[in-house]
C-alpha cells in the first residue's frame, strides 16, 4: 500500500467543483435536464467503480462495523505511509494501545491485492448549516470511498473480503480482554441497560506458570489449539463450534488459576457467569444471545447451585409451611414475593439447553467450562460427554506440580539437595498445590539473598509437610480406635450377636423380638 499522486482524482475533483460552481446559475429545470444527460455520458466514460462504506447506517444509525474493520485495517497498513493522519483516542477502552490512527479527510491512499489497484479515501459528508466553515464539523457524516477500476470489479468480493479478515484479526490482536459478569435483571432496562458488565482481564496466570503434570498440561494446550482452529472441522461434522470443559477437584488446586491461563493462551474473553443471580431459563437464554464469540463462559462452583432440578422451590415451599413467614410483614396480595424475586428458578434442563441447545449454536468458538470441588454431586446428564467434553482433574500436588512451582516461585530445579525430601513426603501425604505455592514465597525478593530464601522456603515446606502427616497419622490412628470400639460396644440400642465367628450389629427391639418369639 502506498500514498499516489491525487492525478486522476485531482481532475475529476476539480471538473466536479466548477460544475457545481456554475451548476448555481442555472435555472432548476434546465440544471435537472444537464445533470441527468451529462451524469449519463460521464458515467459511460468514467472507468472506475466507486464504492461508500458510510460510518453510521441502518435506521437505529449504529456505526458500521465494515467502517470500523476498515479504519483498522487502513491504520495497520497506512501508519508509516500517509501524510496526513489522525490520531485520536480509541473510545474502546479494552484497546491494548490507546490511540488509535486513521487516515485524514481527503488523504488518499492505494492497496495493492491479486495484481490490482484500490484506492482509499477518508470523506466528509457535509450537512447544511447555517454557518460556513471551511472545515467538516464533527457531526458531518464520515465515510470510506474505495475506488477500482473497472476491469477488477470481480476482485470486488475477494477483496473486501481481504479487508474485513485483516482488520478483524488486526482488532482482535490489539484488543484487551474483558471479563464480563453478569447483573442483575433489574439492570437490563433503561437508559443504560445492559445484560453483562465487564472490566479488563488482566490475569497473569499462563500454562507455563499453572503447575502440573507436563503431558497432562501438554494434552490440554492440543486440544485448546485444535478447537481454535477448528472451524472448518467443526462445520463438517454438522456440531457447533464451541467445547465443554469440566475442571474438578479439591479448593486450592488450580481451576481458576486455568480458566485465566485458558483465556490468556486462547486471547478470549471471560464471561463468569454468576448463576445465582439468574432468575429463569429465559433470562439465563438471553444472557447467552449476548455473549460474542471467542470467549470463554465460566460457571464455578456449579454443585453449589443445587437447586438446578427444582428443590429450591420445595425448600421455599416447606419453610412457609412451617410458618417462617409469620415472622415477616403482611405480603400485599398478588405481588411478587420479595423471596420469589431472589431465587433463582433455572433449571436443570434450562442449563442443559443453554450448553447446547439450539441457541447455544449463535455465534460459536465458545468454550463452556464448570468448575466443582464435588464433581460426584453433579447430575450426570450435565457433564455427559458431548456437553462437557473433556473432564479435567485437578488435584494435590504431586512432585511433578511441585517442581514447576519451585522453578517459577524460586528459580530452581531438581538438583537443589531438599528435593529429595520433599518429594518422599509429598508421596506420603495430602497438600494442595495453593498451600505449597504459600510455603514457597519468598521472603525477600532480592538476587543476593536468593540462596538463602530457597533454603528458608524448602524448610518451612517440608516442615509443613511433616505437620500434615503427623496431623494424618494421629487421624488415622484415632480412626482405627474409634472403628474397633464401634465393634466392641455397639451403640446404644444395639447389641453384638456372634454367630459362627462373625459378628454383627443389630437392632436391639428386633432382637428382643426374636428372643421373645424364642
Ligand atoms: N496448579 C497450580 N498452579 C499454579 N498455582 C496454583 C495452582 N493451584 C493453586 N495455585 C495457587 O493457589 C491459588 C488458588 O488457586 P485457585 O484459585 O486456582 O484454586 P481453585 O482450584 O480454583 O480453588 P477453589 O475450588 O476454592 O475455587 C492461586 O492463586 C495460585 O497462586
Ligand atoms: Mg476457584
Amino acid at each position: 500500500m502506498g500514498v499516489e499522486g491525487v492525478g486522476w482524482g485531482s481532475a475529476v475533483a476539480s471538473l466536479m467543483f466548477l460544475w457545481a460552481v456554475a451548476s448555481q446559475y442555472f435555472p432548476y429545470g434546465l440544471y435537472m435536464y444537464y445533470h441527468k444527460y451529462v451524469d449519463k455520458v460521464w458515467r459511460f466514460f468514467y472507468p472506475y467503480i466507486e464504492i461508500t462504506f458510510q460510518e453510521y447506517s441502518g435506521e437505529r444509525m449504529r456505526r458500521s462495523e465494515m467502517y470500523t474493520t476498515i479504519r483498522t485495517y487502513l491504520s495497520a497498513n497506512t501508519a508509516q505511509q500517509a501524510k496526513r493522519l489522525v490520531a485520536a483516542e480509541h473510545g474502546d477502552k479494552g484497546r491494548k494501545h490507546g490511540l488509535v490512527l486513521s487516515l485524514d479527510d481527503f488523504e488518499q491512499v492505494t492497496d495493492d491485492f491479486d495484481g490490482a489497484k484500490f484506492w482509499w479515501t477518508s470523506q466528509t459528508k457535509s450537512t447544511e448549516k447555517s454557518t460556513i466553515s471551511w472545515y467538516p464539523s464533527q457531526e458531518d457524516p464520515r465515510y470510506y470511498q474505495l475506488t477500482l477500476h473497472r476491469r477488477h470489479r470481480h476482485l470486488v468480493d475477494s477483496y473486501l473480503r481481504h479487508v474485513r479478515d485483516r482488520g478483524k484479526e488486526i482488532e482482535v490482536s490489539s484488543r484487551q480482554r474483558k471479563l464480563f459478569t453478569n447483573n442483575p435483571s433489574s439492570n437490563w432496562y433503561g437508559y443504560k441497560k445492559s445484560v453483562w458488565s465487564h472490566m479488563v482481564f488482566e490475569h497473569p496466570a499462563t500454562f507455563d506458570t499453572l503447575a502440573m503434570e507436563p503431558g497432562k498440561k501438554e494434552e490440554i494446550l492440543r486440544d485448546l489449539d485444535r478447537f481454535r482452529t477448528g472451524k472448518d472441522f467443526y462445520r463438517k461434522i454438522g456440531k457447533t463450534w464451541k467445547r465443554g470443559y469440566l475442571l474438578y477437584g479439591p479448593p486450592g488446586t488450580g481451576k481458576s488459576t486455568m480458566i485465566a491461563a485458558m483465556a490468556n493462551h486462547l486471547d478470549y474473553d471471560i464471561y463468569d457467569l454468576e448463576l445465582t443471580a439468574v432468575k429463569d431459563n429465559t433470562e439465563l437464554r438471553k444472557l447467552l444471545i449476548e455473549t460474542t464469540p471467542k470467549s470463554l463462559i465460566v460457571i464455578e462452583d456449579i454443585d453449589c447451585s443445587e437447586d438446578l432440578s427444582g428443590k429450591r422451590k420445595k425448600k421455599v415451599a416447606e419453610k412457609t409451611e412451617e410458618g417462617e413467614s409469620d415472622q415477616n410483614p403482611p405480603h400485599p396480595p398478588g405481588a411478587p414475593k420479595e423471596e420469589d424475586n431472589k431465587i433463582s428458578k433455572v433449571t436443570l434442563s434450562g442449563l442443559l439447553n443453554f450448553i447446547d441447545g439450539l441457541w447455544s449454536s449463535c455465534g460459536g468458538e465458545r468454550l463452556i467450562v464448570f468448575t466443582t470441588n464435588h464433581v460426584e454431586k453433579l447430575d450426570p446428564a450435565l457433564i455427559r460427554r458431548g456437553r462437557m467434553d473433556k473432564h479435567i482433574e485437578l488435584s494435590y500436588c504431586c512432585y511433578e506440580t511441585f517442581k514447576v512451582l519451585a522453578k517459577n516461585y524460586l528459580g530452581v530445579d531438581s538438583g537443589h539437595p531438599l528435593f529429595e525430601t520433599v518429594r518422599e513426603l509429598l508421596g506420603e501425604c495430602k497438600i494442595t498445590p495453593a498451600d505449597v505455592a504459600e510455603n514457597l514465597m519468598p521472603k525477600s525478593y532480592s538476587s543476593e539473598e536468593a540462596e538463602e530464601n530457597t533454603r528458608q522456603c524448602l524448610e518451612g515446606l517440608i516442615e509443613a509437610l511433616e505437620k500434615i502427616k503427623g496431623e494424618a497419622a494421629i487421624q488415622a490412628e484415632e480412626n482405627s480406635e474409634e472403628k474397633t470400639e464401634a465393634k466392641e460396644k455397639p451403640a446404644e440400642g444395639k447389641v453384638l450377636e456372634k454367630t459362627e465367628g462373625k459378628e454383627t450389629v443389630k437392632e436391639e427391639s428386633s432382637w428382643k423380638g426374636i428372643s421373645n418369639g424364642i
